[in-house]
C-alpha cells in the first residue's frame, strides 16, 4: 500500500482558473519524492493540497490507505502530514524552544522527550536554544523549521522549498540532512527550485507544467534527461 495517493487533483483559488487539473502523485514507504516544474505551474499549491490547507476541489488524498480528503489542516496533521511552509516558517521573536513548544500537539504530553530528541539530532539547535530564531543563519532556521515540524511525529514531511534564499554551500548542508532524516525511516515529498540538486537526492521526482504532472521518473534518471535539463534545469 502507498503511503501517500493523491490522485486527478483539481484545485485553485477563488473563482480564476483552476491551478491543478487532475495532478496525481504518489509517495512510498522510505522515499524522498521531489516535484520541480517551472514557476506558477502549481507545486507549492500541490503540497498545499495535501497538507489540507488548500482544499481539493475534485480528486481524492490518501494517506496509509485512510481516505483524508475531507480532513482540515489539524486532523492532516494528527493522520501524521506536516507541512513546513517555505517562508515564515519560524517565529523570530520568540527562542529556539519556544518554536519548538508551540509546534507540539496541544495535548501532547511528551513535548519535552520530543524536543530533547531533536536537540540531540540538531545540536545547533540545542546550543542556541535560549537564542530569538531572528539570530539564526537562514540554513540554521530552516533546520528549525523542520524541527518544528518533526514536533509532531509525522509519517510523511512535506517541504515547500527549503533550500529557497539560501548560498549554495547552506543548501547542500541542507539537502545532506534532508537526507539523513530520511534513512532515519522518514518519507518526504518537497518542492524545489535546485532541480538538479533535489533531484539527485530524490528517490523519485516529478515534472509538473500547467497544474498536471508531465513527467515522472528516478530522481538521479530525470535530472539526467536532456529534455527536462533543457526545459527545466538550464542544462
Ligand atoms: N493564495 C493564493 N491566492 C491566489 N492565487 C494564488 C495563491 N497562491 C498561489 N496562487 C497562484 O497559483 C499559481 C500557482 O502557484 P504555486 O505557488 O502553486 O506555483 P509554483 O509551481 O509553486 O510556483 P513557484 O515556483 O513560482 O513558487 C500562481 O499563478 C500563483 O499566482
Amino acid at each position: 500500500m502507498s503511503l501517500l495517493v493523491a490522485r486527478d487533483i483539481v484545485a485553485g483559488y477563488g473563482a480564476a482558473e483552476q491551478i491543478l487539473k487532475k495532478a496525481s502523485i504518489h509517495v512510498e514507504a522510505g522515499e524522498i519524492v521531489t516535484i520541480i516544474g517551472p514557476n506558477g505551474a502549481g507545486k507549492s499549491t500541490l503540497l498545499k493540497v495535501v497538507a489540507g490547507l488548500v482544499p481539493a476541489r475534485e480528486g481524492s488524498i490518501q494517506l496509509g490507505g485512510e481516505d483524508v480528503t475531507r480532513f482540515g489542516a489539524v486532523d492532516r496533521t494528527r493522520s501524521g502530514i506536516s507541512f513546513v511552509p517555505q517562508e515564515r516558517n519560524v517565529f523570530g521573536n520568540l527562542s529556539i524552544a519556544e518554536n519548538l513548544e508551540i509546534s507540539a500537539y496541544r495535548d501532547s504530553g511528551d513535548a519535552s522527550r520530543r524536543i530533547e530528541e531533536l536537540y540531540e539530532r540538531y545540536p545547533m539547535l540545542a546550543g542556541k536554544r535560549r537564542d530569538l530564531a531572528r539570530t539564526l543563519s537562514g540554513g540554521q532556521r530552516q533546520i528549525l523549521a523542520m524541527a518544528m515540524g518533526l514536533m509532531t511525529a509525522p509519517k510523511l514531511l512535506l517541504l515547500d522549498e527549503p533550500t529557497a534564499g539560501l548560498s549554495p554551500r547552506a543548501a547542500d548542508e541542507l539537502f545532506d540532512a534532508i537526507v539523513a532524516l530520511n534513512r532515519g525511516g522518514l518519507p518526504i515529498l518537497m518542492v524545489e527550485q535546485h532541480a538538479v540538486e533535489a533531484l539527485a537526492v530524490s528517490t523519485r521526482g516529478y515534472v509538473l507544467v500547467s497544474g498536471k504532472e508531465s513527467a515522472e521518473g528516478p530522481g538521479p534518471q530525470l535530472a539526467a534527461d536532456p529534455e527536462i535539463r533543457r526545459l527545466f534545469l538550464g542544462g
